[in-house]
């Protein structure tokens, strides 16, 4: 669970008249649920990648720009500590699943904390098989490739809470699943997400997982348009 302090944000990239994001301050309380909407090109996807250090914030000659997760600031850490503090830290759901073909579901599940540690950590076997059993995958073995495209979204949403990050980052998570399965994922999402008592940022359009979430915050052209809205 872990609270979020964003100062003097400002991504500029060559080519574009006006900044990608101009962000001044952002606060997200410890296990608060934010819903990221806004236009295609608004910059949501920019802001994921600066939130869980997928992208390094850039230097702002006007302020000092900081990026804090608790008492980590990203804009102080190398790409190699953020990929490290990204491990421990984050589990990421992605639209395209980023699933490894040729891997079975549970191999899926495991091989982000296989990496991350030399052995597997106690539990974590186990862990990832109560997950499984939560999203409602019965074949473990099964090849992932061969997986329905609901099931892929619930095999990468158990890999995302395997380790119980304290930050889940979800980006469009429904938008490739028909209504039926993208209910089902919503579902799971928020509920395993509670469970663990993570604090949760969507980018979605999907209302039936926006409005359920605590806040909305909407970019239009890398600004946060004001008032948020409170989700209904
Ligand atoms: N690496 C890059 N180089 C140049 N411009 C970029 C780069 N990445 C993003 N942009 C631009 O920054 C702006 C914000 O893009 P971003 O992908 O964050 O928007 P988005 O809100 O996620 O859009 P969508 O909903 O279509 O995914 C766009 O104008 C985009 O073209």
């Amino acid at each position: 669970m872990l609270p979020l302090v964003v100062e003097a944000l400002d991504v500029r990239f060559p080519g574009l008249a006006l900044p990608a994001l101009d962000i001044p301050t952002l606060q997200l309380k410890a296990g608060e649920r934010l819903a990221l909407t806004g236009p295609s090109g608004s910059g949501k996807t920019t802001l994921i990648n600066i939130l869980t250090g997928l992208e390094r914030v850039p230097h702002n000659r006007a302020a000092k720009s900081s990026v804090r997760w608790g008492d980590t600031d990203l804009a102080s850490l190398s790409e190699r500590r953020r990929d490290q503090w990204r491990a421990a830290n984050v589990g990421l759901v992605m639209q395209d699943f980023h699933l490894f073909p040729g891997l079975s579901a549970l191999e899926n599940v495991l091989l982000p904390q296989r990496l991350a540690h030399l052995r597997l950590p106690a539990g974590m076997y186990d862990d990832a098989l109560r997950l499984l059993s939560q999203v409602g995958i019965e074949r473990l073995d099964q090849a992932v490739e061969t997986l329905s495209r609901g099931q892929m979204q619930r095999v990468a949403v158990a890999r995302a809470l395997l380790g119980r990050p304290g930050l889940i980052v979800a980006d469009e998570p429904t938008a490739s699943l028909d209504a039926q399965s993208g209910a089902a994922v919503a579902e799971l999402l928020l509920d395993l997400a509670a469970e663990i008592g993570a604090t949760l940022i969507v980018a979605s359009h999907d209302h039936r997982l926006v409005d359920r979430l605590d806040r909305v915050l909407r970019l239009e052209g890398g600004r946060v348009v004001q008032p948020e809205l409170a989700a209904a």
